[in-house]
């Protein structure tokens, strides 16, 4: 293996376990789409999705950068795979897309980012498919449904924009070099490519969700008069109690529509 120093700065867990990266591969939707990776590190997981897709890959560790270039110097000659050096958040503030044509985002991520880089995957418009590794605590989130405890704005999200989304497996510490702290899971979502999301409907969702125990209703105040959260209740139907976790997406959805349009 390359003497390389894992940088805690950049996130980096090497993946070695070889029967997690076939399971990545299995895990491939079976479509056309172009891959990117995110964070390709030593290339391990690189070198086995560029086998069968053309792919970019983003990663922001000069070091890094130097040693895929010289191990994937024939894939980037024939074009199968571009290298990008770069911040991924600033790629994406710059061109709000990580690819032209629609794209499977497949990544070990590095955790101190992967929450925003999902969310920026549910932005990017030609992003179609994420097949992501998190830490399992961040998966749950994704995934949590109404009533579950760690039902929040990630899961509401997911839950409107996405056709499907599910933990496909768990991945214990060993499997990575160095091994981080925690249990890490990969997680998949389908996105609904007819639904976007509102950047301001995330702003309302991080309000909704500021004291996640407390009342819901306490939680709007910051967003609507106590007059207009009451008449807002009565006419959705909502019970005045009611914590945020126990309210359905489709009903934050409604409610941030009448507080967009005023109707309250
Ligand atoms: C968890 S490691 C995964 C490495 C490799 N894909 C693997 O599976 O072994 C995360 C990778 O993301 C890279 N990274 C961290 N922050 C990044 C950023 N802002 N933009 C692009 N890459 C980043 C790290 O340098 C590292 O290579």
């Amino acid at each position: 293996m390359e003497k390389v120093k894992a940088k805690k700065q950049y996130g980096q867990n090497f993946l070695k376990d070889t029967t997690i990266l076939d399971k990545i591969i299995q895990s491939m939707p079976n479509n056309n789409n172009y891959v990117v990776e995110i964070g390709p590190g030593l290339g391990d997981l690189t070198k086995n999705l560029v086998k069968y897709k053309d792919m970019t890959a983003y990663e922001v560790d000069t070091d890094l950068i130097g040693i895929l270039k010289s191990k994937f110097a024939i894939e980037i000659e024939e074009g199968r795979l571009k290298l990008i050096h770069t911040d991924v958040l600033e790629a994406w503030d710059k061109q709000k897309t990580l690819h032209d044509g629609k794209y499977d985002l497949i990544a070990n991520l590095p955790y101190y980012i992967a929450t925003n880089i999902i969310l920026r995957a549910f932005e990017d418009r030609a992003c179609e498919n994420i097949i992501v590794m998190v830490q399992k605590e961040v998966a749950e989130k994704f995934t949590a449904k109404v009533n579950n405890k760690e039902f929040s704005s990630l899961g509401i999200i997911t839950d409107l924009m996405s056709i499907d989304a599910r933990i496909l497996f768990d991945v214990p510490p060993e499997s990575f070099d160095p091994p981080p702290k925690v249990i890490s899971s990969i997680l998949y979502i389908k996105k609904d490519m007819n639904k976007f999301l509102d950047k301001d409907f995330n702003k309302f969702l991080k309000a909704c969700f500021v004291q996640p125990r407390k009342k819901l209703s306490k939680n709007l105040t910051s967003v609507l008069d106590k007059n207009s959260i009451s008449r807002m209740y009565e006419e959705l139907n909502v019970d005045d109690n009611v914590r945020p976790h126990e309210v359905s997406s489709s009903l934050y959805s409604q409610m941030h529509t009448r507080v967009k349009n005023g109707r309250n």
